[in-house]
């Protein structure tokens, strides 16, 4: 059944927590959205001025409307959380701190959305918390490591990281250039818009950086534990994306019992975004069935 309901809004939905993740007392942002039995969590990627509204503002609605609670965190070091230098894994940190709010919350099992980080965070999770994972939906990510055909660092993970280094709408546009299919599908507002979620917290941008120069495989691979999650998962990958190869998603598969891919044509590393409609139909029937 779908419930109609207004659109959400960020703002209305904004809720701050303080937390301890690794013996630190942090604060941390999420967006809190509808009400249900079930609840499903949405993990963001790791660009510049990433939060989980900026990555899926185009499906809260869709998960709210089938009846899901759907909760979007951001991870420590961007949005309206703490900010942090990761010196280890940084998959495992936003598993920590995703095991910290579900305790807060009392919510023992959730179902989890991962966009690229968030993707391999969502592994970290599950590799950590297997009970408390029901199942898992993997876009343009789910373990750091080698591709077999495409050089890395990848095109797009190159223009990121000098996003990072020079945060100017020029370098915002060459690495949006090439993190979607067709770059016109992105207008003036939505550049805009990240480039003010990236300006706001400079102390992100510049801890981003000294952390990938302590360490920089902040996305360990995960490929040799894959094996042990046996939660169902739907993996979900751009034919065109740049930024993680599309075989890595064939890693997965390989590796996960309970897998299945997906390939959107014409998609970049954004499906939820780039082919949102379809992604909303397809990912809540695989958690309804
Ligand atoms: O380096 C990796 O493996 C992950 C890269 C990544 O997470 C990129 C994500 C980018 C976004 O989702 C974004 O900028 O919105």
């Amino acid at each position: 059944m779908t419930i109609q309901t207004a659109p959400l809004t960020e703002a209305a939905t904004s809720h701050l927590i303080r937390l301890e993740v690794n013996e630190l007392d942090v604060q941390v942002h999420y967006n809190d959205c509808g009400a249900g039995a079930e609840t499903v969590v949405m993990l963001h990627g790791s660009g510049p001025g990433a939060t989980g509204w900026a990555n899926f503002h185009r499906n809260v609605d869709a998960f709210v409307g089938a009846g899901y609670r759907v909760l979007l965190l951001d991870c420590l070091g961007w949005g309206k959380s703490d900010p942090i230098v990761c010196t280890g894994s940084r998959s495992d940190l936003n598993a920590q701190t995703l095991k910290a709010l579900l305790d807060a919350l009392q919510l023992d099992k959730v179902h989890i959305v991962g966009n690229s980080m968030g993707g391999h965070s969502a592994v970290a999770f599950a590799l950590s918390n297997p009970a408390r994972v029901g199942k898992l939906i993997l876009m343009g990510g789910g373990t750091g490591g080698p591709s077999q055909f495409v050089p890395m660092p990848t095109e797009g993970i190159k223009l990121l990281q000098g996003l990072y280094r020079e945060p100017t709408i020029e370098n915002l546009k060459k690495m949006m250039n090439v993190f979607v299919f067709d770059p016109g599908s992105m207008t003036e507002a939505l550049f805009q818009a990240r480039l003010d979620n990236m300006l706001a917290r400079k102390d992100h941008l510049e801890n981003f950086v000294k952390s990938l120069a302590a360490n920089p495989r902040q996305f360990p691979d995960q490929g040799s534990r894959l094996g042990e999650i046996t939660a169902p998962t739907l993996v979900i990958w751009g034919r065109d994306d740049r930024f993680v190869p599309m075989d890595v998603g064939l890693r997965l598969i390989w590796g996960m019992p309970n897998a299945e891919l997906h390939i959107f044509n014409r998609c970049g590393h954004w499906a939820q975004w780039e082919h949102a409609d379809k992604f909303n139909r397809m990912t809540l029937d695989f958690l309804a069935h």
